[in-house]
């Protein structure tokens, strides 16, 4: 047992039902407990067997704060092209409002959910994205939290109905607790790879000089454009070891996966979209690439090219200007530097515009994806031009890729990451997505080789080989 407070949860849990019954309606009982420090990986991994298909990772850039939903006490879903983002925060917030809270709530523990949005609400389905929604989150049944002083919480989320018999319920969510908190040591079958495939190369290389050639005409400024890998397995793959692989790899990035029914979108990405805590807004503006170099003096060459690169200036740009546009009609201040820096991850460096905000009284963090997303740095600019050309253009969809995938709490707190350097694991395969911002004097070879190298953390993490 892990356990360090004994908590009085029973009679809470007792009053929850009775409020239940009386009320005659659903009233969510969530309780915060301290437990002994644990591993986020360990928790995911030991919610395997009871709830597959129901779990989802988080750990943030830092590295220092996690979270891992395991179990769907209630889903929040909505299938709307318009009002996605509102339906989902009016199902939120009504459903909160006969909650029943015990314990110390600190951000990022508590009732909490875990999910989030798909790229283009109108982009028609692909067999491989059925399981999702336009907007999908989940109240996990248990979360695990450790928060950046090393903390570790566990929070559970039961929702009571009129027709339950609370103590039954109260003792089986007990005994799955304890069995999710024990660490036991899972050895994981591995399936191996069998094929990598590049879906149409030739023909994307193709779409990118034709769009190039609309950019050049000046029928807009700038269109980001996804291909798609697929790697196939013997098996099923499971997304626990691709995001130990993640973890281990990615230092520098925020780390994510999200499962719903026998589908997992997972990736390591270094891109926030916003982050709320209180009035405190970050937001990040990321465009502009180039690979690392073998040496420290190449590599800070590149970089230097990086930061000079007209081509590259331009696409970030058209970031910085949309991002700062749309948080000053949610803030009451926005600090943006004058000019970008580098980032650097493993495989690639970035042109990079931390952005600050202070926000307005009343704005949720659901607020402000709705009014991000989609930045420039994943649709383009002007966005419905943008999001025409690549609904026409991609012949794909791309499901959660580059959409916003996070987290947020019951006071409109919370953090979504923008999900590129991602993929899919459904059935016995593996979806990878990789796009690039293109402008007027992009080149089809030179964007074709920015996304192999977009590719690389995800192909290493599930095992794929490309020739
Ligand atoms: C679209 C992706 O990345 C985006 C495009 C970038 C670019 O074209 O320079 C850089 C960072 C991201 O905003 C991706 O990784 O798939
Ligand atoms: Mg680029």
């Amino acid at each position: 047992m892990r356990i360090l407070q004994k908590s009085h949860g029973y009679t809470a849990f007792e009053q929850a039902f009775k409020k239940a019954h009386q009320s005659k309606r659903e009233v969510l009982f969530s309780m915060v407990t301290p437990i002994e420090a644990m591993d986020p990986l360990q928790f995911y991994e030991a919610g395997y067997q009871l709830y597959q298909g129901e779990r989802s990772f988080w750990q943030d850039r830092n590295g220092d704060f996690a979270l891992v939903g395991i179990g769907n006490a209630q889903t929040f879903t909505s299938n709307q092209q318009d009002n996605r983002f509102k339906a989902i925060k009016n199902q939120w917030t009504r459903f909160l409002e006969s909650a029943v809270y015990v314990g110390d709530h600190k951000l990022g523990t508590g009732p909490l959910v875990m999910g989030g949005y798909s790229f283009d609400p109108r982009q028609e389905a692909e067999l491989e994205w059925t399981n999702f929604s336009n907007g999908y989150f989940h109240l996990p049944s248990f979360m695990l939290t450790n928060d950046q002083e090393g903390n570790s919480f566990l929070t559970m989320n039961i929702v009571c109905s009129k027709d339950d018999q609370s103590k039954k319920i109260w003792d089986r969510m007990q005994s799955k607790k304890d069995e999710l908190v024990t660490s036991i040591d899972l050895e994981m079958k591995d399936v191996k790879v069998t094929l990598t495939t590049e879906i149409e190369p030739i023909k994307w290389k193709n779409t990118l000089t034709s769009v190039v050639d609309r950019l050049k005409k000046g029928e807009m400024e700038k269109v980001v454009l996804a291909r798609k890998i697929k790697v196939d397995f013997d098996g099923k793959k499971r997304s626990d070891t691709v995001l130990e692989r993640l973890r281990d790899d990615q230092k520098d990035s925020f780390i994510f996966s999200l499962e719903v029914l026998d589908s997992c979108f997972i990736g390591a990405t270094p891109e926030r979209l916003v982050k709320k805590s209180n009035e405190s807004i970050l937001s990040t503006c990321l465009a502009g690439s180039i690979g690392r170099g073998e040496t420290i003096t190449n590599d800070q060459q590149l970089g230097k090219i990086l930061l000079n690169d007209k081509k590259n200036l331009h696409e970030h740009d058209l970031v910085v200007k949309m991002i700062s546009q749309n948080l000053t009609v949610l803030c009451e201040e926005v600090h943006v530097p004058a000019e970008p820096i580098l980032m650097k991850t493993r495989d690639i460096q970035h042109l990079y515009t931390p952005v600050k905000g202070i926000a307005e009284k009343g704005m949720s963090i659901n607020d402000f994806v709705e009014s991000l997303h989609p930045t420039p740095a994943l649709g383009g600019t002007p966005t419905k031009l943008a999001m025409n050309v690549i609904r026409e253009e991609e012949r794909m969809n791309r499901g959660f890729y580059a959409a916003p995938v996070g987290w947020m709490d019951a006071q409109g707190n919370g953090e979504f990451a923008v999900a590129i350097r991602s993929g899919l694991l459904h059935d016995q395969h593996a979806y990878l997505y990789a796009g690039c911002g293109i402008v007027s004097d992009s080149n089809a070879e030179k964007e074709y080789q920015e996304t192999l190298i977009k590719f690389r953390p995800m192909l290493r993490a599930v095992g794929g080989t490309m020739q």
